[in-house]
């Protein structure tokens, strides 16, 4: 069983129509009585239906059989994968993990099997804050279909494609591409290479959206038209398989007689997307100091404050770094802001070794950190006369309002480095009178 992709149309939450079958689309209304084919019309919302016409976001469906078509939810166990973030003491401690080993062959995971929650703040029921999850898999999934009902999925792959089909189409990703799968739309995932592992943050707040430039212009940092959703497609198939729900904080299972994978036309704003990380405009200080990592933003989930975000979904891509009498690197700092992060590809340039590719780290607010000792004593002795190349480098940062607070698995986990904050302990005194 495999959906093709149909290919993709441009532009970040541009107002879409596709359709896979000619005549599919009903044209100057959204529902008429009788729907060519005779298919079910199905609106999907991803925001109030009165919020702000620029920030109103659904989509009309044009489907085989309408989404409610299924057997009785009943709980789903998966003691990996939740939104329990605990209320209790969480340690301000500087943590890092190493990444999550690869799915054995001895045992079949799928990409839903395959999660792993490692921290989160907020959730589900405040409808703020995020999940932040890894995942490592090694099958496709099988006659089974999730969809997450407390946000919208972010899906970082570090390792191996993934081949995702949803409602609304199909999207593949690479490592250094990402997909955002709204709340609500259904899918499945195959692994094109056998074996997957990667990151996914799950936004409870507002919808992901392109930040303002301000100064910078009305070009730069990720430009909409770079952002791409799937044309139509779909699949007409009767089976017994299995539709997993996410709904508040826990998974349900139903019996489903059908793939819902079966909308054959739709039209709107509300769909999943992919973004190739490589295409990001990485601006930067041409004179002098290393500016704050606002400058590497990708998309954000605004709050309710002006100016403070949910969640930033901040990169650290390829660049030239020329600043003159600068400390190159990022600077040591103490922030308000929570951060999380992960390494994509390469070497970071705050940290000369330990960060490895799939691994993540955790900077919760106010915590000291910054260059390891390796790194502060070789950038402060540096050649400044020569423009410094981070190639072939990626990490990407989730920096939440909210401290984000590390599971229990995750705090106990075998793959959680125990001795990260003694990187720093080699920073001697240097002070001289
Ligand atoms: O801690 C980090 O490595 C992330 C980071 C990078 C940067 O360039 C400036 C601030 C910051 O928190
Ligand atoms: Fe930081």
């Amino acid at each position: 069983m495999a959906i093709h992709s149909n290919g993709y149309q441009t532009g970040f939450g541009n107002e879409f129509a596709t359709e896979a079958l000619p005549g599919a689309l009903p044209v100057g209304r959204n529902s008429p009585q009788q729907v060519a084919h005779g298919l079910y019309a199905e609106q999907l919302t991803g925001t109030a239906f009165t919020a702000p016409r620029h920030a109103n976001r659904r989509s009309w469906l044009y489907r085989i059989r309408p989404a409610a078509v299924h057997g009785r939810f009943e709980p789903f166990a998966h003691a990996g994968f939740h939104n329990d973030f605990g209320s209790g003491p969480v340690t301000p401690e500087k943590l890092r993990w190493n990444p999550l080993p690869l799915a054995q062959p001895e045992q079949a995971v799928d990409f839903v099997e395959g999660l792993y929650t490692v921290a989160g703040n907020g959730g589900p029921e405040a409808g703020t804050g995020v999940g932040l999850h890894l995942y490592a898999a090694n099958r496709d999934m099988d006659g089974r279909f999730f969809c997450n009902a407390d946000g919208e999925m972010m899906l970082v792959p570090e390792h191996g494609r993934l081949h995702i089909e949803t409602e609304l189409g199909v999207l593949d990703v690479e490592p250094q591409q990402i997909a955002v799968i709204p709340r609500g739309v259904r899918f499945r995932i195959a692994l094109p290479d056998g074996q997957a592992r990667g990151y996914v943050c799950e936004n409870f707040g507002a919808l992901f959206k392109l930040p303002d430039l301000g100064p910078i212009g009305s070009n730069g940092l990720a430009n909409p038209r770079d952002f791409e959703y799937p044309q139509a497609a779909f699949e007409d198939v009767e089976g017994d398989f299995e539709l997993l729900t996410k709904f508040q904080g826990h998974l349900w299972r139903s019996d489903i007689g059908h793939s819902p994978l079966d909308v054959v036309a739709w039209h709107g704003n509300y769909a999943p997307y992919r973004y190739d990380l490589r295409r990001f405009n990485v601006i930067g200080s041409i004179s002098f100091d290393h500016p704050d990592p606002s400058i590497f933003l990708v998309l954000h989930s605004p709050s309710d404050t002006p100016g403070t975000s949910s969640v930033d979904f901040a990169i650290f891509a390829p660049r030239v770094l020329a600043m003159r009498d600068t400390f190159r690197p990022p600077w040591f700092h103490r922030n308000i802001a929570s951060e999380f992060m992960g390494l994509l590809h390469g070497v970071y340039d705050a940290k000369a070794e330990g960060f490895a590719p799939g691994g993540c780290s955790l900077h919760n607010c106010m915590t000291g950190h910054g260059p390891d000792a390796a790194t502060f004593e070789k950038a402060s002795a540096a050649d400044l006369s020569q423009p410094d190349y981070i190639d072939g480098s990626m990490a990407f940062m989730f920096e939440t309002r909210a401290v984000i607070r590390p599971t229990a698995q995750a705090m106990a986990a075998p793959h959680r480095q125990q001795d990260y904050p003694d990187c720093w302990m080699g920073l001697r005194k240097r002070f001289q009178r």
